[in-house]
């Protein structure tokens, strides 16, 4: 099925820049927005891939909005959360609502400043279908966006939802300059908190050490454009949420996964210290200071279980 045409839902910052870039090599796009307007079903109907950016706030209200899509289409699932809840993930939902389309995951280290100035990056396309993996590799694939497939959506989404609560905890960190050792061993324990949860939901330990876990934790943990990573920054400067989320904006989606995926760790026995710190920090229930306290001060224990971390 070739030439693809493009519908992109969702006029933020990611699904602009991803029109743009699908644009640029040559594909039809035609975009959606809430905020613009204009008739959902004309836009989706001769499509032929379906690229969904909106927030996480957004994947159920567009989901009910859609009746039918058409045969053959491909759903591409972008946005980086948890759904409240039923702990989906957004490809997930998108997978119940159309069982019959193939799902791809797209998630990476994409902050989206860097690639709209042209600068090099990578992520990946993931999809029990290989085959719908590598229709997205071609449609989006550049000189400046390498993309990678794998057969994993559900770690690759992980990786993209929860490196958004630990981007917070590394901003905090910056905040409060607590130097060098101290963010390098709070990212290391991050990717642990992250392979355990993901691993207990069923995905690959591989995809969290690949450009969907590692990858986009690194990126955001580690740059002032990632907004989950300023709103931590702002919160260890002694700024409430609401203050910093009326500085901010924007979607963070962080926020909101922070609560559901430590409701859902508690449901399931998991331990999260990291994202239960982050958040009581943002229930306003401990201040960053006794967040650090916390985390130095629990039980001692091996680095390495015999399982993974
Ligand atoms: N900005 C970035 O660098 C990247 C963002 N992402 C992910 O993409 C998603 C969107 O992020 P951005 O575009 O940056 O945020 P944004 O705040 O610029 O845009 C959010 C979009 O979601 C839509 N939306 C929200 N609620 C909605 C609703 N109820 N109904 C319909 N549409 C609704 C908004 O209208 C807007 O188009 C997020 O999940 C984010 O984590 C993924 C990779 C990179
Ligand atoms: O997911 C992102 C980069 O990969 C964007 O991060 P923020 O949502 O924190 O800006």
């Amino acid at each position: 099925m070739n030439p693809e045409v493009v519908a992109v839902l969702g006029g933020g910052v990611w699904g602009s820049l991803l029109a743009a870039l699908i644009r640029d090599n040559g594909y039809p796009v035609r975009v959606w927005s809430r905020r613009q307007g204009g008739n959902l079903e004309e836009i989706v109907q001769p499509a032929t891939m379906l690229v969904v950016a909106v927030s996480v706030a957004g994947v159920l209200p567009v989901i009910q909005r859609l009746t039918a899509l058409p045969s053959g289409m491909i759903i591409v699932s972008t946005t980086k959360g948890l759904l409240p809840g039923n702990y989906r993930t957004p490809a997930q939902a998108w997978q119940r609502a159309f069982p019959g389309h193939g799902v791809v995951a797209l998630s990476g280290p994409n902050l989206a400043a860097e690639i709209a100035q042209g600068l090099p990056a990578a992520t990946v396309a993931a999809s029990v279908e290989t085959s719908a993996a590598q229709r997205v590799q071609q449609v989006l694939a550049s000189e400046r966006l390498r993309v990678y497939t794998n057969n994993d959506p559900l770690g690759t989404e992980l990786g993209g939802a929860l490196k958004n609560v630990m981007a917070i905890a590394a901003g905090v960190c910056d905040g409060l300059n607590l130097g060098a050792n101290a963010k390098a061993s709070l990212i290391t324990r991050a990717l642990a908190e992250m392979v355990r949860v993901a691993v207990d939901l069923g995905a690959n330990t591989y995809t969290l050490y690949g450009l969907s876990g590692l990858g986009d934790l690194l990126a955001t943990c580690n740059s002032p454009l990632s907004r989950n990573y300023r709103l931590g920054y702002g919160l260890a400067q002694g700024k409430s949420l609401a203050v910093m989320l009326q500085e901010l904006q924007t979607t963070v989606e962080g926020v909101n996964t922070t609560q559901v995926l430590v409701q859902m760790a508690d449901q399931r026995g998991l331990r999260v210290p990291i994202a239960q710190q982050v958040d009581a920090l943002l229930q306003g229930h401990i201040n960053p200071q006794q967040a650090v306290v916390e985390l130095m001060g629990r039980d001692l224990k091996a680095e390495f279980h015999p399982e993974p971390l």
